[in-house]
């Protein structure tokens, strides 16, 4: 869905989606600061999945316009935006430089995106899952892009990477990951590198503590960071395994992501809860773990006692050689 918001607009609005992922059902919330009210289309059915709507409603003390995905927006108040349109599906970009588009495995709950110069059209996709990669595949052609990169955030211990399987359909596609991570890729990436794409680049930040090879991608023209599972949107990646360590995850959030500036937007590997995305000063304010202080964050994480992913046994193996089942 792309939302074009005129000026006028632009400064009082913003726009943000959630879904149910058990219902596959979205809503596009637009919010401004003039008034208090709440506004959702009659068609939209209270349900507990949409706890991130309720909770931006009552946190920003703003009117909330609500719709599902596919209607039109129905108050006047909001009628300067543009009907929506195929073209660019995420509400919070409407931008004709860039083509962006925040894919999702209904799965693992994995977002891969995809980013590219709209201009020369090469592109780049961030954490592809092997089981969306013909899905994926299918968008890059349809749309014309050239992708030069499939980008891994870190191993990943819930799903497989696509990244082997696209450089299958598109060998000038170069897979790529930390080179602490010791995972095969066809560029191994440290701290500062830059990730280029069409007259775009992507800054390479290292934020070890989820796993020691996690990186957060910052997309500095576009004021965009991605964080994959150093940072989620009201938590963080777990750090019970790999080489998890919550001192190390705590000083890289603070370091690398809350450092940059407030209105950046957030975009993670995982949401569990149906939020799309969060920007770095909603995260330091409202992060019910990372806006503690320290130990206390320490002590949250060695409590978490969560499940171990379900497909740690196959994915960590199958993720070191780029998710190529038959070199494992
Ligand atoms: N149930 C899922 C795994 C869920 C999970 O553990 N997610 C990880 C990221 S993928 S390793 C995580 O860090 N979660 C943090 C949290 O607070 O939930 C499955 O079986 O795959």
């Amino acid at each position: 869905m792309r939302l074009t918001v005129t000026r006028s607009c632009r400064s009082t609005w913003s726009a943000r989606k959630l879904f149910d992922p058990s219902g596959y059902s979205s809503l596009v919330i637009l919010h401004g600061s003039r008034h208090n009210k709440a506004f959702s289309s009659k068609d939209v059915k209270p349900n507990p999945v949409f706890e991130g709507y309720r909770r931006i409603h009552c946190l920003a003390n703003i009117d909330v316009y609500a719709h599902q995905y596919g209607t039109t927006f129905r108050n006047p108040a909001v009628t300067k935006c543009a009907q929506p349109s195929r073209r660019n599906f995420h509400p919070n970009v409407s931008d004709d430089s860039i083509i962006f588009r925040q894919l999702l495995d209904y799965k693992s709950y994995t977002y891969t995106y995809l980013l590219a110069d709209a201009a020369t059209r090469e592109a780049i996709l961030i954490d592809p899952v092997i089981d969306t990669v013909e899905r994926d595949y299918r968008v890059v052609q349809e749309l014309g892009l050239n992708l030069i990169a499939a980008v891994n955030t870190h191993v990943h211990a819930d799903h497989i990477t696509g990244s082997g399987e696209m450089k299958k359909r598109l060998p000038v596609c170069k897979s790529m990951i930390a080179a602490v991570s010791q995972a095969r890729a066809d560029v191994k990436l440290k701290e500062k590198d830059l990730i280029k794409f069409g007259q775009f680049e992507l800054e390479v930040r290292s934020t070890p503590g989820h796993t020691n090879g996690c990186l957060s991608y910052v997309w500095h023209d576009k004021h965009m960071v991605f964080t994959g599972d150093a940072l989620l949107i009201r938590g963080c990646g777990r750090t019970d395994f790999q080489e998890g360590s919550p001192d190390l995850l705590y000083d890289s959030v603070h370091q690398k992501i809350f450092s940059l500036p407030h209105h950046f937007q957030v975009f993670p590997a995982h949401d569990y809860t149906g939020q799309t995305m969060s920007t770095v000063g909603e995260e330091v304010k409202f992060n019910p773990r990372l806006r503690r202080s320290k130990s206390d964050f320490v002590k949250i994480m060695k409590n978490l006692q969560l499940p171990y992913p379900k497909q740690i046994d196959k994915a960590l193996p199958a993720n070191m050689v780029c998710g190529i089942f038959d070199e494992v």
